[in-house]
């Protein structure tokens, strides 16, 4: 059994820890990537990249439909066969060459196989020869695993081999009926990029749509999602799940049975933690690592958790940030540099509490950061919300006919900034980083007035909400 030491050894080479493995050879230390399965992780092969390929076809199609003078030049439909190929370009044909040689490039070792912890500091890999490493850290093991699907005690469901996320961005062949249990984000963006290949879409979501998000982000996805076709079954329990001979059969709360070819369970991740030898280190196997700001697990000083394991926030942007933060405290800490863990410090992970930016690319978009609403007065500030047609400003107008959305600002009164922002029409995903530099910076509503946006864009969002506000505080 070879033995080797490394300065750190990160276990999961998706986005997450490919980014820590970075920094951390960037700021000297050496490094072994460990990783089972394709270089890039979820996101690249089977999550964020090809759904996103799956969405965007639909979605140019549909913007020139919304142009007068430039709908008349759509004179034909979706071709599904061709956005399947421009999806497989982006998972190179779930091949991961490309990325294991940037791996190399940078100067970070990677270790082929399943990685198990085996003791404090100490992680055994096991190659699919199945020969054994056993290898050291120095200084510190940041954990990178993910997140699998998480399929619900629903009676049947596992027995019927339900496609998963996976299936669903990874499918070759398009089914003429699909069901989908969820109403979150998998659920909603799968629908709509289903429904745009002709599929016979059916969700069923137990509640509303796209709950921990204000509330007309969910309403407007569920409008959007029936126009297109799909049918939206809210408040929907599902009681059983049978496969048949010709596809799948669901049993719902009221009793009616739906039937469609395949059933997709959008229905959360739980953490891939249960066969990494978490026992051998006094954890309990199977559950998220919780850790600090600094994302040092509870309890340990060489233990991190990084990206979705650590049910921080479920989001490559998210865990890529905790990543950098990590990479560059380790590389710190090995070489006695000065380490900066006060709130917003270059390395914590402040922005994962109330600043964390998410798009749904539905149709409608859903772009928010930070808190909405609800969770700020949970949280226990003192509010106000500033609403706004986003149909109404003028490069909206100009930027599609009958452009429709809506716009949300969420106010902290004491200190008069911006907590939470949401927008929801068409291709608003690019709106969200003024929102999100306003929300961490905390720039004072006096100062962002002085933020003047171009006219005329779809970003006048801003000075509207701004009018908006200064109205309802005049009208107190
Ligand atoms: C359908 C879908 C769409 C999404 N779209 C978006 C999006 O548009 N934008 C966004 O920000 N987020 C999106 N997400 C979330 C995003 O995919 C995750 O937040 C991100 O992949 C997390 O990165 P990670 O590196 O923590 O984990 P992963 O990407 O899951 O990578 C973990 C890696 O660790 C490896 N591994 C696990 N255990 C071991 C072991 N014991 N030994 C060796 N290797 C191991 C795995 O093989 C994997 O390669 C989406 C998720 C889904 C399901
Ligand atoms: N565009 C993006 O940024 C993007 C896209 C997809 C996924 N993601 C990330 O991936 C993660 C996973 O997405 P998701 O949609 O699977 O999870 P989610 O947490 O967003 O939604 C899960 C849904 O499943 C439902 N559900 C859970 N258990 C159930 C049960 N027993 N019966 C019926 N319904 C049940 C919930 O009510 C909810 O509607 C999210 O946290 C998200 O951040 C991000």
């Amino acid at each position: 059994m070879e033995q080797v030491e490394y300065d750190l050894i990160v276990l999961g080479a998706g986005p997450v820890g490919e980014n820590a493995a970075d920094l951390a050879v960037r700021g000297g230390l050496s490094v072994a990537l460990v990783e089972h399965e394709l270089v890039g992780g979820e996101c690249s092969y089977w999550a964020c990249m090809p759904s996103k390929a799956l969405l965007r076809s639909a979605q140019a199609l549909r913007a020139a439909k919304q142009v007068d003078g430039a709908a008349q030049a759509v004179t034909g439909g979706l071709d599904v066969n061709a956005v399947l190929r421009r999806r497989n370009s982006f998972t190179h044909d779930w091949n991961d060459d490309s990325q294991a040689d940037w791996v190399a490039s940078a100067g970070i070792t990677l270790v082929r196989g399943f990685g198990r912890f085996s003791g404090p500091r100490q992680v055994t890999v096991t190659a699919p020869d199945g020969t054994e490493t056993v290898l050291t850290a120095k200084h510190a093991v940041a954990v990178a695993t993910g997140t699998d699907a998480f399929i619900p005690d629903i009676e049947g469901l596992r027995d019927a081999r339900p496609w998963t996320s996976r299936e669903a961005t990874s499918a070759k062949e398009i089914p003429k009926s699909l069901a989908i249990i969820g109403g979150g984000v998998v659920a909603t963006e799968m629908a709509t990029a289903y429904a745009s290949f002709g599929t016979r879409v059916t969700l069923i979501s137990r509640g509303g749509l796209l709950a921990g998000m204000e509330p007309f982000a969910g309403e407007m996805v569920t409008e959007a999602l029936r126009e297109q076709g799909t049918t939206v079954l809210l408040n929907t329990e599902t009681k059983r799940v049978r496969r048949t001979d010709a596809g799948v059969e669901i049993e719902l709360g009221g009793g009616s049975v739906i039937t469609a070819d395949e059933v997709l369970a959008a229905t959360g991740r739980s953490p891939r933690t249960s066969d990494i030898g978490l026992d051998a280190i006094g954890l309990k196997p199977g559950s998220w690592l919780k850790t600090d700001d600094t994302l040092l697990v509870e309890g340990f000083d060489w233990l991190y958790a990084i990206g979705d394991v650590n049910h921080r926030a479920l989001l490559t942007h998210q865990g890529k940030y905790q990543a950098r933060a990590v990479g560059e405290l380790i590389a710190a800490k090995a070489s006695g540099a000065p380490v900066s863990t006060d709130a917003w410090g270059t390395h914590v992970a402040t922005a994962d509490h109330e600043a964390v930016p998410q798009v749904t690319f539905t149709d409608p978009e859903v772009a928010s950061v930070g808190l909405t609403a609800e969770a700020a007065g949970k949280a226990g500030y003192t509010t106000s919300v500033v609403d706004y047609e986003l149909g109404n400003v003028a490069g909206a107008s100009l930027y599609a006919d009958g452009y429709a959305g809506k716009a949300r600002m969420v106010v902290d009164e004491e200190r008069s900034v911006v907590l939470g922002v949401t927008f929801v029409g068409p291709d608003v995903s690019d709106l969200l980083h003024a929102a999100t530099i306003a929300v961490t910076a905390q720039v004072p509503i006096a100062r962002l007035w002085h933020a003047v946006p171009a006219y005329p864009t779809v970003s006048e969002i801003w000075l509207r909400l701004l009018e908006t506000y200064r109205d309802q505080q005049s009208r107190h």
